[in-house]
């Protein structure tokens, strides 16, 4: 029975899961988990189903960044009563630059072009491509397997993708790429099963978790995203500060004498909730905290994401389905509510005791548009890619 192990670094979390193939289009998902919390207090978890195996707050030395968190990881691994032998690994790699469309082996020049791409992605594309390379050394006889953040966004129209810059801006690649792909193929994928109509029509999805950004698609394919050249652009998340002017970028280096790395510091890692807050990136301290700083975070956040959803909404000419998923996305009833407050104006209504239970379709019988709460599953969109480069 051949296994994929799947690894999926992301800003705040390294996720896993290991699934079995028995040769057939179905995967089982025998064992999967995550270091959470990473850069506040990180902690390992491990469940089988719904069994939890293993659940550990971790030493500092143990999670440190993503690169501890991973070893980690892979220790657990090779020390499970039933460790696995897997015969691809397949890895979330954030960037794949304007070309790649689809999954694909890592050979070495690969790795070598994706690492260029890290200045594009630094929160993620250093993490990802480390990833490969524990991973090489933990399991020498395993396929190592890139899915790109990115791919799923290639078919834009131009105008959705270009900045107003010269020409030749785009055609070295100052695009917009788009991110989070693999959160929107598994929830279009999934659309498709609970709602097939609408799933055909006009959709935005809507991840928010440590990083955030919206899609908009026609019949499943992505047609525009708040995320662009690189996955600071769009809406505030955890630690970075989405939309900016870029006149503030100009003021940072010429008034204030900032540097590029002091100034990718302060985007990157202390904006968004954070920096709005003084106090966390985690939305669940910022809904306990009740400070004003936190309040105001929290009403700046929403405040992003209702504009991006009507600008969205704007060039899809009109909206079937919103979706909500990703960490915050998925388990803040209290956000969603606050999104969707007031836009019953274009028929989108949420039924107050649905959003609270987090059933699956949180919008109201009344609603034209159909809301639904979907939980982000890269995992395993990644080992059915997998899969099928395997077979
Ligand atoms: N119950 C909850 N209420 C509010 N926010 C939550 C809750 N659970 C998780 N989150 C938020 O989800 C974020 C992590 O989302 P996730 O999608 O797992 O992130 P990533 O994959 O980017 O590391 C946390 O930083 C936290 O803010
Ligand atoms: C692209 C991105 O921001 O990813 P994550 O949300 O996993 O940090
Ligand atoms: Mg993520």
């Amino acid at each position: 029975m051949a296994e994929i192990l799947t690894i999926n670094a992301g800003s705040s979390s390294i996720k896993f899961a290991v699934f079995t193939s028995t040769g057939t289009a179905d995967l089982h998902r025998k064992l999967h988990g995550q270091v959470e919390g990473l850069g506040a207090e990180p902690r390992l978890i491990a469940k089988q189903g719904h069994d939890t195996v293993m659940t550990r707050a971790l030493a500092p030395d143990e999670a440190r960044d993503q690169a501890h968190a991973l070893a980690t990881i892979l220790h657990f691994l090779e020390s499970h009563d039933d460790c696995p032998t897997p015969e691809a690994i397949v890895h979330r790699i954030v960037h794949g630059g304007p070309d790649r469309a689809a999954p694909m082996v890592l050979d070495a020049d690969t790795i070598t072009a994706l690492e260029a791409l890290t200045p594009l992605a630094p929160l993620h594309q250093p993490h990802n491509l480390a990833g490969v390379k524990a991973a090489q050394t933990a399991f020498p006889g395993a396929v190592q397997i890139g899915c790109f953040d990115t791919a799923f966004h290639r078919a834009h129209p131009w105008v959705a993708d270009t900045y107003a810059l010269p020409g030749s801006y785009y055609q070295e690649g100052i695009r917009r790429y788009g991110f989070h792909g693999l959160s929107y193929e598994h929830a279009t994928r999934q659309l498709r099963k609970l709602s097939p109509e609408r799933a055909k029509g006009r959709t935005i999805v809507t991840h928010l978790g440590s990083g955030c950004s919206m899609c908009a698609m026609q019949d499943g394919q992505s047609v525009t995203s708040s995320m662009g050249f690189t996955a600071l652009d769009g809406l505030p998340m955890g630690t970075r500060c989405g939309q900016l002017d870029p006149g503030v970028v100009l003021y940072l280096m010429q008034s204030k004498g900032m540097n590029a790395d002091e100034i990718e510091t302060l985007l990157y890692k202390q904006s968004g909730l954070k920096g709005l807050s003084g106090l966390s990136h985690d939305m669940r301290l910022l809904e306990e905290a009740g400070t004003a700083e936190a309040e105001g975070a929290i009403d700046y956040f929403v405040h992003r994401i209702r504009r991006e959803i009507g600008a969205h909404m704007a060039i899809l000419g009109g909206l079937d389905a919103l979706v909500f998923t990703g960490g915050i996305g998925e388990n803040a009833p209290n956000i969603r509510a606050r999104v969707c407050e007031g836009f019953e104006w274009c028929g989108l209504e949420l039924d107050t005791a649905r959003n609270a239970a987090g059933e699956t379709e949180i919008s109201s019988d009344a609603s034209e548009v159909q809301i639904l709460l979907i939980p982000c599953d890269e995992e395993g969109v990644m080992a059915q890619h997998g899969h099928d480069l395997m077979t």
